[in-house]
Order: C-alpha cells, then structure tokens, then sequence
C-alpha cells in the first residue's frame, strides 16, 4: 500500500483491555494519528500484515500469547516499525527484556495521557529517521548502480566492500569478489587502480591519474581516468577508500580521429582538400620517386616537404631543405654539390655539398623554378646518374637521396618560354602534388587561427584566448594571396597589438579589413610578369619589404633576392 506522506501517521494499538483501548484511541485519534486496534494476538498480527504501520503499542500480556511474540512476528518483515510494550507492574521486567529484543519503549498502566502521547511523538520521529535514512540509502544505492563511472569501495584493511555495476563491466569483478583483499584479486589488467587504491588507503590521500591505457587483457585499447579518495572518520582516521573508474575509451578514441582529421604532421587543415593531400602525402612517402610540390606562395610547400619525408621510411635520415632562390648561382652549386679546397677563391677547405649531406634521406629544393640553366643541367645529371661532383673535382659520388622540389611558378609556361629546361621538367614531375590556396580551403581558417594564436602565445608570452566573431567573420571572407603564411604574421600582429582576451577587428592588419587583395596572385608565368607584381608591391607599400613580402604572401628573404636577381632600386634612392 502506498501512503502519502501527508496522510496522518498510523498507529495500531493491541491490548485485552476494552477500555484501556478504547482510551488510547480516543486519546491518539484526538492528536491526529490514524488509529487502528486488535483485541488479541492473531488479530494483531493480521492487521499488521495488511497494513503499513508506523507505530505498535501492545500489551505484554495477551491471553495465552505475549507482546514479545507480536514484536518477533513483525520483525520477520519489518524491522522498522518501532513498538512500545504496554506493562502492569509485575511484568517491568519482562518489558525492559522486550526493549533489550528491539522493541523501542515500554508504558506502565495506569496509562496517563501525557507519558502516552509523548511516547508516541518521540517513536514516530524515530520512525520517521529511519525511514528517511532507508531512503537515502535506497537512493544512494540507486546513484551508484546508475552512475556510469565504475565506483569501488574497500575498507580500511583493503577488502573490497562494494562495487556497482559500472565497475564490473570495466574491470571485470564478479560478486565473489566482494569481501576479497583487492591486492589478493587476480585482475585482467595491468593492475594500476589496485596500486593507486593501496596507497590511498597508506597516505590517507586522493590521488588521481589521467587517461592511461589499463592493458585490459579483454577489454583492449581501454583508456580510464582513475581518481581515489580515502574515507576518514570525523578524527580523520581513514577507515576505507572509494575509488572512480571513469571510461575514457571512446572520448580517446574520437580525440586520435579527430586529431588525425585535424593535423598531419606540422600541418592544420579540416577541409576535404586538404585531407586528401594528408592522403596523398601519406602514399608517396612510401615511394622513392621524385616529387614536385606546386602551390602559391605561402601555401605550406615545405611542410608538405617535411611531412613526405617524415611519413616514410627515411624518416630517421637527414632532411636536407634548400632555397633555391636565396642564394646566388655560384653559392647554390657549392652548397649543392660541395667543393674541394681551392678550387675557386674563398674555397679555403673542402666543403660537403648538400646532397651528399642529405645520403640515405631527403632533399628539399624550394622555389626551384629560379634556378639558372647551368644549375638545371647539374641538378638534371644527379637525377639521371644518381651522382654528385664535387666542384674541383670529376670523381662521381654515389648518393641515395629522394629529391622533393617545390615552386610556386608555373613551370610549363617557364618550359615553353625557354627559361626552364623541359628534360628536367619531365625528371622533376614524376609524381605532382598541388597544394590549394588558403582561398580555395576556407575551413580551414579556423582551425589555424587557434593554432597560431596557441603558438604566438607560448612564443610572445600572452595568453590571447581567442578572436571574436566579427574578426574571424573578416577573415573568412579574406582572400589570403599570401596563403597560409599571410595568416600566420596577421594573427602574430594580432598579437602584438591586443593585450584583451580577445581580439577585435581594432587589432586585425589594415590590408584584411579593406580586402585589399595585394597585386594579384603572386604566381608569376613569366619573370617579367614577376618584376612588374614585386614592383608594384614596393610601391604600394613605400619600399618597406616586410609589408611588400607580406602583401606578396612571399618570404621576405626571398623578397630580397628576387630584387637582387632583378637589380631594383628604390626610385627615392635613384635620384
Ligand atoms: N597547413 C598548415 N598548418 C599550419 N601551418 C602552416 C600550414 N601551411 C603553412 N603553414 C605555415 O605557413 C608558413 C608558410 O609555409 P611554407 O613555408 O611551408 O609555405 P611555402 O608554400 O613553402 O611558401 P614559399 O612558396 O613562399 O616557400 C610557415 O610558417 C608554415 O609553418
């Protein structure tokens, strides 16, 4: 029978005496209660098993049975339900055994009204107490088997008290294992939870470990978070310890996809382009052949570079990177091919070239497009013979090195025109990977702009937490003609310029906000075409390299060889 917790509390009153129950009704019911009564004992305890009682007062003497017995009857099933034996003198004794059996009091006739309705109060409360603490636990217990996380107790002496569901399932303990040591159970795992319970119970301290494989024998791959608490009475003595089994396979999981989708290697990008040059990248670099990485200015050619040799079977070999375009013929055939002493002035001892530097792993020559035609036809004889000589000298060197080459030109049109060789051309575009602009792969702004913001904070010392909307809103609908690169020196001004949390369009560089779209795409078809966009760039921007670099979306060391290679002067400067 469900009762409502409003509805008055119900009280049954046993006793021969016609009119000591009729007094204790009249009596009770006058304060509330909902009172019910039983003459003799079979009638008692009928009602009492029909009905949900909060308080039993009963004679001690009941015809031929006794109110002891009504009171073991009742604890068969319920062992709450607190009853007050009602006694004549000879039978105080009696009485006071009753209560030493679990009843809660006992009353001498003559009954006065006060001692009962006292009584009364104080077995209800008493009742209620328990009641609530019942319910508690049963809450409690309910949490417990409810809550994912796996929970373990252990007492003092590091007996397993309890464990609920969760607990089984991740660590595999059975019933039986309740009671056991926890140091003396065979577990399917390495054992790390055990450990870090037993030295919570020692220390009497929480201890807590963070995604750790538990090398569960049938669970594998399972990652949980472990975290242990000792229980410590109101002295502080411990007297057991609980520990949290919290399962952080799927969450590690989804962390290792979402990781690989995110980056590869050095590179941000979530965008489908960019996952399939992942994809790409990840294909070549179990190949030998030579690569050649397009891409405008900026768009992470030399990451590319460095993740094809970091992929493959080289990886613990030298990566050896060349900018072709930073230095002028004469030095880029030493630093390539090496030279021996005195073989040219200033060759004051002998010098290994960068081929032989990089044997057994792989070269990077950037901006290939700009080498000489004197250099086309050395670089075009290595990946022929597979061999380098010395300047000064004619003896071959053998090396095994996997040539990447990289330009943000357009070779084909170079070939046509006669400024690049075509044979080497063919050698060089074995295998081509074309890198998209960062116009073409918007998505992956945002990812980047994180990414920077965390680098530049470790590097500048700031804590930036981020950009606001109308900032990323900018520059999404920028076109980046200095790609990547362009995005990574806007977000280090950023930093520079905000010292909020958070920055604002105040902080963004002037050319994002107008949209300026630089001097057209920096992808020069002819270096006449190439002279007039640096040109412009300069003039733009007053001559202040770093701005025209950036404007250019190109390296500003590169910047200074190209106005080297084109011999430009400052028109100020002229005069
Ligand atoms: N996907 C990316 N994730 C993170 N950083 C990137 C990414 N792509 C490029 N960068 C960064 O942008 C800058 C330019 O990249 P990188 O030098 O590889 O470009 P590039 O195409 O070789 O340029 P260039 O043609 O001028 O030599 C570098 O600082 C690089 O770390």
């Amino acid at each position: 029978m469900t009762r409502n917790a409003d509805s008055p509390a119900r009280i049954l009153v046993i006793d021969d005496e016609k009119c000591l129950r009729f007094s204790f009704e009249r009596f009770l019911a006058a304060e509330g209660y909902d009172v019910s009564t039983a003459a003799e004992f079979d009638e008692a305890v009928s009602l009492l098993r029909q009905g949900e009682y909060d308080l039993v007062f009963s004679d001690i003497v009941l015809g031929g049975r006794t109110g002891l017995e009504v009171l073991r009857s009742l604890r068969e099933y319920d062992q709450s339900t607190p009853v007050v034996m009602i006694t004549g003198f000879p039978n105080v004794d009696t009485a006071a055994e009753a209560v030493r059996l679990g009843a809660y009091d006992y009353i001498s006739k003559p009954v006065v009204k006060k001692d009962l309705l006292q009584v009364a109060r104080s077995a209800l409360k008493y009742k209620q107490a328990i009641d609530r603490e019942a319910n508690t636990r049963t809450n409690l217990a309910a949490i417990f088997e409810s809550v994912k996380d796996g929970l373990l107790s252990v007492d003092a002496s590091g007996c397993v008290t309890d464990f609920n569901q969760a607990a089984s399932r991740l660590c595999g303990w059975s019933k039986d294992d309740r009671g056991e040591k926890i140091d003396a159970l065979s577990m399917p795992c390495a054992g790390t939870c055990r450990d870090l319970l037993t030295r919570t119970l020692e220390e009497g301290k929480s201890m807590e470990l963070k995604r750790m494989e538990c090398e569960h024998l049938e669970r594998a791959g399972q990652v949980v978070s472990l975290s242990t608490s000792p229980l410590q009475n109101k002295e502080g003595d411990v007297f057991g310890a609980v520990m949290v089994v919290r399962d952080e396979t799927r969450l590690d999981d989804l962390e290792r996809s979402l990781n690989k989708r995110q980056s590869f290697h050095r590179m941000i990008a979530t965008s489908s382009k960019m996952q399939q040059v992942f994809g790409l990248i990840e294909t070549l670099a179990q190949v030998p052949s030579t690569v050649l990485i397009l891409g405008e200015s900026g768009t992470g050619k030399e990451l590319v570079a460095e993740a094809l040799h970091l992929s493959g079977p080289r990886k613990n070999r030298p990566l050896v990177k060349v900018n072709c375009a930073a230095l002028s013929d004469t030095l880029l055939e030493s630093e390539l091919f090496g030279h021996v002493k005195g073989s040219f002035t200033g060759a004051v001892k002998d010098h290994v070239g960068r081929f032989q530097k990089a044997d057994g792993g792989t070269i990077f020559l950037d901006e290939i497009g700009d080498i000489s035609p004197r250099m086309q036809l050395r670089l075009l004889r290595v990946l022929q013979e597979k061999e380098v000589e010395r300047i000064g000298d004619s003896t071959p060197v053998k090396v095994d090195v996997r040539i990447v080459a990289a330009t943000n030109q357009d070779l084909e049109e170079k070939v046509r025109s006669g400024e690049f060789r075509q044979d080497l051309y063919y050698r060089l575009k074995v295998i081509t990977l074309a890198l998209p602009p960062l116009r073409e792969r918007k998505e992956d702004i945002p990812p980047m702009v994180d990414h920077f913001i965390q680098r530049y904070n470790e590097v500048l010392g700031r804590n930036l937490q981020g950009v606001d909307q109308e900032v990323m809103r900018a520059m999404q609908a920028y076109d980046w003609p200095g790609n990547v690169r362009q995005l990574e020196h806007a977000i280090e001004h950023i930093l520079i310029h905000c010292t909020e949390p958070l920055a604002s369009l105040a902080h963004v560089p002037e050319e994002i906000l107008q949209g300026e779209q630089a001097v057209g795409k920096y992808c020069a078809d002819s270096e006449e075409q190439e002279q007039q966009q640096i040109l412009a760039a300069l003039d733009k921007t007053d001559w202040n390299k770093a701005k025209a670099a950036r404007l250019l979306g190109i390296d500003r060391k590169t910047l200074y060889r190209k106005i080297e290679k084109f011999g430009l002067v400052e028109p100020f400067a002229q005069v």
